[in-house]
C-alpha cells in the first residue's frame, strides 16, 4: 500500500473545531436506565477511570434519589481524583438538589418535562409552575453553592410548544445557569428541526449560556441530531458508550466522535485518546453481557471489512479511497478479505505479491477466475486462498 489517509482534503466539508463542543458521556445515568445497565459500585469505578482515561469531558450519574447506595457510590467516584468533572441528573425539586449537594459532584442537570404529555402524565404541573420551580431550585443553589454548575433541560423538547420552550429556556438563563438542555426524549426530532430550534433557543439566552443536546435513537437519527445541534452551536452532547440507555439508547460515543472526527481530526486526536476507544466498547459489552454489533461505529467486527474487486483495487492504492477516517486512529485494524467471489485481479495480485508470487497477466486472469469459481461453491478464508495461489504457480 503507498499510503494511508482518510478522506481527500477537497471535500467540501464545514470545519467545525472540536474545540466549540465538548462530551457529556451518560453511561453511568442514561446508560443505567438501559435494560442490561446495571452497575455495581465497582463497575461504575472501571466505567469512570475509562472514561476519564479517554479524556471525557464530564461524566454524568444517576439521581443520589435513587438509592443510599448510589448515594455513597456518587461520593465514591467524585473522590477517585478524576480529571473529568461529574454531574448529577435530578428532578427540578428541592428535595433532590438537597441530597445531591453532599455528593462531590461538579454540577447539577436538573431537568422538568415541558411537553403535554409530560406536564399531563409525568408532574402535573404547568409551564408557570414550571418556571416558578426552577426560580426556586436554581436561585437556592447559587446562593448556598455557588460553585456547582447548574444546567436546566426541558425534558420532551421536542414535542413542547416553542412558545412554553422559549419561556422556560429565557427564565433559566436569566437565573444564571451556565447551560439548557435540549432532549429529544422519544427519539422522534428531525436533524432540520434540531438545528433550527438550538438556533431559536441561542437567540433567547444569553451568550455566556451552553447549549447541550440529548437525542434518543428511536428512529435512528441519534448520531445526526447531535450533529446538526453542534453545527447549530451547541456546545454540549450527551453521549453513552455504544448508546445504551433508555430503550434502543441515545447518540453512541463512537458514533458522535466518527461523525466529527471528518470535520476536525487533529482537534479529536489532541482532546481525546481515541485508541481507547474500543476498549470502552468491550467494556461495556462485557458487563451488559451483549456482543458489540457487528455494523457498531469504527469498532464493529466488519466495521473495516473491504471485499469487493473495485475496492480493493484501490484501497491497496491508498485506504482513503474507501475509508472515510482511518482506523488506526482508534486503534482498530482493517481487514482485506481477498478470498471471495466479488474479488478482482489486482486483489489476487497484491495477495499473491504479498507471498512473493508473481503471475503473468493470463495466469493473473486464470488464477482469479478460479477462486472466483470457488467461492460460487463455498466460502473461502485467507488460509485456503494462499493454499490456491501457491499450488497455482507450482502447477
Ligand atoms: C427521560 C429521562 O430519562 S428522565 C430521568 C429518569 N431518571 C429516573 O427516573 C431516575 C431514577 N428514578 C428513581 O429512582 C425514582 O423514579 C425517583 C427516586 C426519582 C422517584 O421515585 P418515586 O418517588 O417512587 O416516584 P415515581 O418514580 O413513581 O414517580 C415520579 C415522580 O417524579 C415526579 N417528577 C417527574 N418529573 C419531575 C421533575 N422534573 N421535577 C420534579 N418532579 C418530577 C412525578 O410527579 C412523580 O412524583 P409524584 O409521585 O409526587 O407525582
Ligand atoms: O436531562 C436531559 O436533558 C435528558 C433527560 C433524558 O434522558 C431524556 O430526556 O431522554
Ligand atoms: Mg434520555
Amino acid at each position: 500500500m503507498t499510503q494511508d489517509s482518510s478522506a481527500p482534503t477537497d471535500h467540501p466539508a464545514p470545519l467545525i473545531p472540536a474545540t466549540s463542543w465538548a462530551i457529556i458521556d451518560s453511561t453511568l445515568r442514561e446508560g443505567e436506565q438501559f435494560a442490561r445497565g446495571n452497575f455495581k459500585t465497582e463497575d461504575k469505578i472501571e466505567i469512570a477511570r475509562a472514561l476519564d482515561a479517554f479524556g471525557a469531558e464530564f461524566i454524568e450519574v444517576t439521581t443520589p434519589m435513587v438509592s443510599a447506595q448510589t448515594h455513597a457510590d456518587i461520593r465514591r467516584l467524585t473522590s477517585l481524583g478524576l480529571k473529568a468533572k461529574f454531574l448529577t441528573h435530578v428532578r427540578c425539586h428541592m428535595d433532590d438538589v438537597q441530597r445531591a449537594v453532599d455528593t462531590g459532584v461538579d454540577g447539577l442537570d436538573l431537568l422538568f418535562g415541558t411537553s403535554s404529555f409530560l406536564r399531563e402524565f409525568s408532574h402535573g404541573k404547568n409551564i408557570g409552575q414550571i418556571i416558578d420551580s426552577a426560580q426556586q431550585v436554581i436561585s437556592w443553589i447559587k446562593t448556598h453553592h455557588p460553585d456547582l454548575q447548574i444546567r436546566f433541560s426541558a425534558e420532551d423538547t421536542f414535542r413542547s410548544e416553542e412558545a412554553d420552550l422559549m419561556a422556560v429556556y429565557k427564565a433559566v438563563s436569566d437565573l444564571g445557569v451556565h447551560r439548557v438542555g435540549l432532549a429529544d426524549t422519544v427519539g422522534v426530532a428531525t436533524p432540520r428541526q434540531v438545528y433550527t430550534l438550538v438556533r431559536e433557543v441561542r437567540k433567547v439566552i444569553h451568550a455566556e449560556c451552553g447549549i447541550e443536546f440529548h437525542g434518543h435513537n428511536d428512529t435512528g437519527c441519534a448520531v445526526s441530531n447531535a450533529y446538526e445541534a453542534v453545527e447549530a452551536g451547541a456546545t454540549h452532547i450527551d453521549t453513552t458508550i455504544l448508546g445504551i440507555g433508555e430503550r434502543n439508547g441515545i447518540t453512541p460515543l463512537g458514533g458522535f466522535l466518527a461523525r466529527m472526527f471528518t470535520f476536525d481530526p487533529q482537534g479529536l486526536i489532541d482532546k481525546y485518546n481515541l485508541d481507547l476507544l474500543p476498549e470502552l466498547d468491550r467494556m461495556i459489552a462485557r458487563m451488559v453481557d451483549l456482543p458489540i454489533p457487528w455494523n457498531n461505529y469504527l469498532t464493529g467486527e466488519f466495521a473495516y471489512n473491504h471485499k469487493a474487486g473495485m475496492h480493493l483495487k484501490a484501497i491497496y492504492l491508498n485506504p482513503g479511497a474507501y475509508e472515510a477516517i482511518p482506523p488506526g486512529v482508534f486503534g482498530v485494524g482493517r481487514r482485506i478479505q481477498a478470498a471471495s467471489k466479488v474479488t478482482g485481479k489486482h486483489a489476487i495480485a497484491y495477495k499473491a505479491r504479498e507471498m512473493g508470487l508473481h503471475y503473468g497477466e493470463d495466469a493473473l486472469r486464470r488464477v482469479t477466475d478460479h477462486i472466483k469459481a470457488l467461492a460460487e461453491q463455498d466460502e473461502l478464508d485467507d488460509a485456503h486462498l494462499e493454499q490456491v495461489l501457491r499450488e497455482w504457480v507450482s502447477a
